[in-house]
């Protein structure tokens, strides 16, 4: 038997022992029964497609079912995960397969008009139309040589457990998650998968601890961290590692991050999902000592082009031609038309002389807002056939907002 006739099919619950040990080896971590327990809450047994070699799983992708807000709209979008394939079956067109039959069951079921997901390299999903959308900043921030301003508003933080304080951060997550791009949704499996705390991911530090700010209009805030011990010839040298912060207004997000970076025997505070207008950077007084590092986010597959495109809300009035190619999902090739603008927007086939010229993994690009059309067009990807089409539909594609995803799925 070929790779080519090995059979890719749904996964059955039954199949998850087998998909989790294969991930385990994949990604390089050592099996641990607290984290197989946590994602086979979240696992979706009936949106898994597995390869199977004899009794074997060689190959496996899932897609998720989740909302994720992108700009002026929160939309159904599956959120693909666990993509593997076995060393000994690498390199043959698993993952091929494994994608073309996953856009095809995202398609038919007609729901989700794009695929998100975190990448481990950048270099597996373009071929596969996905475009790199979101950003982030890493930040390892010299908690000495920052200041913030002091307090201005009567305020209350509250610290407990993550369990403890698990119904105020849901209900600040979802009053905030309308308005901010690269967020999804989380059901209590999704939350239970955020908050999961295994021992053997702590590494050395301390268990996950929570946080949440009351101010004069009552809960607006939530912040999650970690501690790690740190002595040096010096003195005191602990981290304190923030895996989350969300705040509905000014005061809270200042009063958080006042409470973040001034906790006492630590030196430096890291935090991996700042955006990369991240309002911290104009908050501080010496923002140089945040400790900027460029990294990933989330790719964007555009899988049904004129829903997607007619589902998101632009910054300013578009009415552009795009000629679009994409080899992959050919029903999304060819001239659309989008007329859009803050409030609604259509796109339509159309036999109108193109203005723009790119691929779809461009348009998911730009997809969020975060990768302007006009960056892609210096980078030769995106070309002007119009003169003057491009800028007036990069500034509406932007948004007011820069995506970022809170946490990698
Ligand atoms: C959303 C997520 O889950 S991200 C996690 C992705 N998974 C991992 O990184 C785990 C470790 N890696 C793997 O399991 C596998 O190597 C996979 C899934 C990345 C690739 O699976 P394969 O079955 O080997 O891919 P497949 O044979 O279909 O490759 C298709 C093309 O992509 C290329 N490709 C695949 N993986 C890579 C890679 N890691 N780097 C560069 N190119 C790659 C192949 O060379 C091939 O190119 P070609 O068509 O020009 O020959």
């Amino acid at each position: 038997m070929t790779d080519a006739d090995l059979p890719l099919r749904q996964a059955t619950p039954d199949d998850f022992a087998k998909v989790s040990a294969l991930l385990f080896g994949l990604f390089h971590r050592a099996f641990d029964p607290a984290t197989h327990d946590v994602e086979r809450r979240v696992w979706e047994p009936e949106r898994a497609l597995v390869v199977t070699d004899g009794d074997d799983i060689v190959g496996h992708a899932v897609a998720m079912t989740r909302d994720l807000t992108v700009p002026g709209a929160v939309l159904a979008a599956a959120h693909v995960t666990g993509v593997g394939v076995a060393p000994t079956h690498r390199r043959r067109g698993l993952l091929t397969r494994l994608m073309r039959r996953q856009f095809q069951d995202v398609r038919d079921a007609g729901r989700e008009p794009i695929a998100v997901l975190w990448a481990s390299e950048g270099r597996i999903y373009p071929r596969f139309g996905y475009g790199f959308a979101s950003a982030r900043l890493e930040l390892t921030i010299d908690a000495r040589e920052v200041g913030l301003p002091a307090a201005t508003a009567a305020h209350q933080l509250r610290a407990g457990t993550p369990a403890d304080l698990l119904a105020e951060m849901t209900k600040v997550y979802d009053t905030l998650r309308p308005d901010r791009p690269g967020w999804s949704s989380r059901d209590e499996d999704w939350w239970a998968q955020v908050l999961a705390d295994p021992p053997a991911q702590r590494r050395d530090a301390t268990e996950l601890r929570a946080v949440v700010h009351e101010g004069e209009g009552g809960l607006d805030g939530y912040a999650l961290w970690r501690s790690k011990s740190g002595w040096s010839a010096t003195g005191p040298d602990a981290e304190v590692h923030v895996t989350e912060v969300a705040a509905a207004d000014p005061v809270a997000y200042a009063a958080l991050w006042r409470f973040l970076l001034g906790i006492d025997l630590a030196r430096r505070v890291r935090y991996s999902f700042a955006a990369l207008d991240e309002p911290l950077l104009h908050l501080v007084n010496e923002p140089q000592r945040l400790g900027t590092h460029y990294s990933d986010g989330l790719w964007v597959r555009l899988v049904d082009l004129p829903g997607a495109l007619s589902a998101r809300r632009y910054a300013s009035p578009v009415d552009v031609v795009f000629e679009v190619s994409d080899p992959i999902l050919p029903e999304n090739s060819g001239r659309w038309r989008l007329v859009g603008g803050t409030d609604r927007a259509a796109c339509e086939r159309t036999s109108a002389e193109p203005d723009l010229a790119c691929g779809a993994v461009d348009l998911g690009a730009a997809y969020l807002g975060g990768t302007s059309l006009a960056a892609l067009a210096t980078a030769g990807r995106v070309r002007e056939l119009r003169p003057g089409s491009l800028l007036p539909a990069s500034t509406a594609f932007g948004w007011h907002r820069l995506p970022v995803a809170p946490e990698v799925f």
